[in-house]
């Protein structure tokens, strides 16, 4: 087998229910027997797993409850306890200790409490735990929440320094077309470059079971790409499809990595979703993407949500074009002050000054 890995596997909940309305433990059993099976190997294994709000379902008896979030939480946070037991007993049959990180976008967009997240990933990985992750959904709200467990896969991917990200679901792979409603849709296997034609043919979930469907799978493709991890969507049914992708074999669709990829520190900036938005002008633009510069206050015109120092927003053009993303150096109270003016008048106007530049060119990353 080849030489040792970092695989992402994410299971969604298709895979983890088989399409009923409840968790398939024999399946589920299944998949892991394959995980052991790399471990020993000496492969470095992270499951992502979906399943909470079934497992929670299941376990109160399918109970009847309004349509809120409220009632989502309530069911991860009953199921959640279940799902990780089941992991915990599963992954114990072969002696392999697991051990489980509840994360939301919150604790991967700022930096410091992306690199602590890092840090515990990689302490499990090089102690031969298996890390389980799922998002935090009995605490997260709307705005802290990475929202579906495609794209938070991608976010464990380059945490993990994974060189494989496996999206496992209820089909083969992306298809031309949704195979559930297109009879004549084909598998694609390959895929260089993730594009609006593309994505036009990724439809959302239509079981209602899962989250996003294929758009987030597509998502979740290009931030790993990007970062340089090839990404796979596969069935989980497949038997052995885990050894398939650690060995190379061809199997469901596969995103290739591009060749030139982020530098490491510029990949969480764009793994973590923009907590606001910047519209700059036409000079802005061109000397971001002409000339190579940092953003000066004087180029900024308005400022949408809260941010904080440190914090990831995006910067747009007067036409509404994605420009870049990057770490803006004042919060946004700060940055609706300073907006349009000189640097030379930042410590004038705030009192205070973190420097001549309102998101610096090592901090950005052009869209
Ligand atoms: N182009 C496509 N190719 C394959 N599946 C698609 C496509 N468009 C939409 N889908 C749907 O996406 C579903 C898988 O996504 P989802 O239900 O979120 O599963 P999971 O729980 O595995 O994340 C499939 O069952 C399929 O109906
Ligand atoms: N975090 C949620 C799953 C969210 C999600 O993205 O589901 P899926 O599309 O099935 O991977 C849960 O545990 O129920």
């Amino acid at each position: 087998m080849s030489s040792s890995q970092t695989l992402v596997v994410k299971l969604g909940t298709s895979v983890l229910t088989g399409g009923s309305r409840r968790l398939n433990r024999a399946h589920i059993v299944e998949l892991v027997r394959q995980c052991a099976r790399l471990h020993a190997a000496g492969h470095r294994i992270v499951i992502v797993t979906s399943g909470a709000m079934a497992a929670g379902r299941e376990h109160l008896g399918y109970p009847e409850l309004p349509p809120t979030i409220a009632s989502k939480q309530l069911l991860a946070a009953v199921g959640q306890s279940r799902l990780i037991q089941l992991w915990e007993q599963l992954f114990s049959i072969y002696g392999i200790h697991i051990g489980q990180m509840l994360l939301t976008r919150a604790d991967l967009e700022d930096r410091e409490r992306f690199l602590n997240a890092r840090d515990t990933l990689r302490a499990l990985l090089d102690n031969h735990i298996v890390p389980v992750i799922n998002e935090n959904d009995a605490v997260a709200t709307a705005e802290i929440k990475v929202g579906d467990n495609d794209n938070l896969s991608a976010l464990a991917a380059i945490l993990a320094g994974a060189d494989k990200l496996l999206l496992l679901t209820d089909q083969p792979g992306l298809f031309t077309g949704d195979p559930r409603n297109d009879p004549n849709a084909e598998l694609i296997a390959d895929v260089h470059s993730i594009d609006d034609a593309l994505r036009t043919i990724a439809g959302d979930s239509v079981s209602g079971l899962g989250t996003g469907g294929m758009a987030t799978k597509l998502q979740a493709a290009d931030v790993a790409c990007r970062a340089g991890i090839d990404t796979i969507i596969a069935a989980g049914s497949k038997p052995g499809v885990i050894a398939e992708v650690i060995t190379g074999t061809p199997v469901g669709t596969r995103f290739h990595a591009m060749e030139t990829p982020l530098e490491n520190r510029k990949r969480w900036i764009f793994g973590a979703p923009p907590a606001g938005e910047i519209i700059v002008d036409d000079g802005a633009i061109s000397a971001i993407l002409e000339r190579g510069s940092s953003l000066l206050p004087k180029g900024v015109r308005t400022i949408s949500g809260n941010f904080s120092r440190g914090e990831v927003i995006r910067i747009r053009s007067l036409q509404g074009l994605d420009i870049a993303h990057g770490v803006s150096r004042y919060n946004s109270d700060a940055m609706r002050m300073i907006a349009g003016h000189h640097s030379r008048q930042i410590s004038t106007i705030l009192g205070y000054e973190y420097g001549p530049v309102a998101v610096h060119r090592d901090d950005m990353i052009v869209s």
